[in-house]
């Protein structure tokens, strides 16, 4: 087994794809949403009011600031797909090109870093999940099935004389500390 891609166990029997490439030289394997999703655009009432009262000065309501937080909060779309590859191998989950343009999709998080050692983590078995939040000026609707993202398979190289770490991945996102 050099890499390659598995359905999560909670989707064992959702049918949902593996992910592939769509073209003979594709370096992506584009993913799939493993549910139906609605992307709330982000320019809703309680963002622009807190916007309008930065504009012109005014004080912002503590209450307002929240729920625009919320709003600003990015959603994390299941993919229901884990990777396994080699110990110096990443995959890069990159956004599809078309999806600012046509669904106002971005990913805040610029690419999605997929570290080897996330696979069959102990907290959600290494399933991928995409970072969006949506900037277009209408709800994205995203139907399961929808092809959302890509990921890239590539070698990471490691610095000289550096300290090796000890510690072993325990969990999801943000587990290793601040
Ligand atoms: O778009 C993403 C980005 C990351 N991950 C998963 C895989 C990755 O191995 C793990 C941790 O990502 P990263 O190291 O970028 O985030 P962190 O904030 O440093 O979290 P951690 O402390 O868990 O390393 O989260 C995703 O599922 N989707
Ligand atoms: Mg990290």
């Amino acid at each position: 087994m050099t890499r390659g891609f598995e359905i999560v166990s909670t989707y064992a029997n959702e049918g949902l794809h593996i992910p592939y490439r769509t073209t003979k030289r594709a370096a992506g394997y584009d993913f799939e949403s493993a549910v139906a999703f609605n992307v709330p655009s982000i320019w809703k009432m309680d963002f622009l009011k807190v916007l309008w009262a930065i504009r012109h000065q005014k004080d912002v309501d503590k209450g307002a600031i929240e729920k625009a937080k919320k709003i600003l909060k990015p959603f994390l779309i299941p993919t229901g797909i884990k990777a396994y590859m080699g110990a110096d191998e990443v995959l890069i989950l990159a956004n599809r090109s078309s999806n600012p343009l046509k669904r106002g999709l971005v990913i805040p998080n610029g690419i999605g870093v997929i570290d080897a050692d996330y696979y069959n983590n102990d907290s959600n078995e290494g399933e991928i999940f995409m970072q969006v939040l949506n900037f277009g000026l209408t709800d994205a609707k995203i139907a399961k099935g929808d092809r959302i993202g890509q990921g890239i398979f590539m070698h990471y190289l490691t610095a000289d004389n550096e300290q090796q770490p000890q510690q072993e991945r325990q969990g999801g996102f943000g587990s290793s500390g601040k």
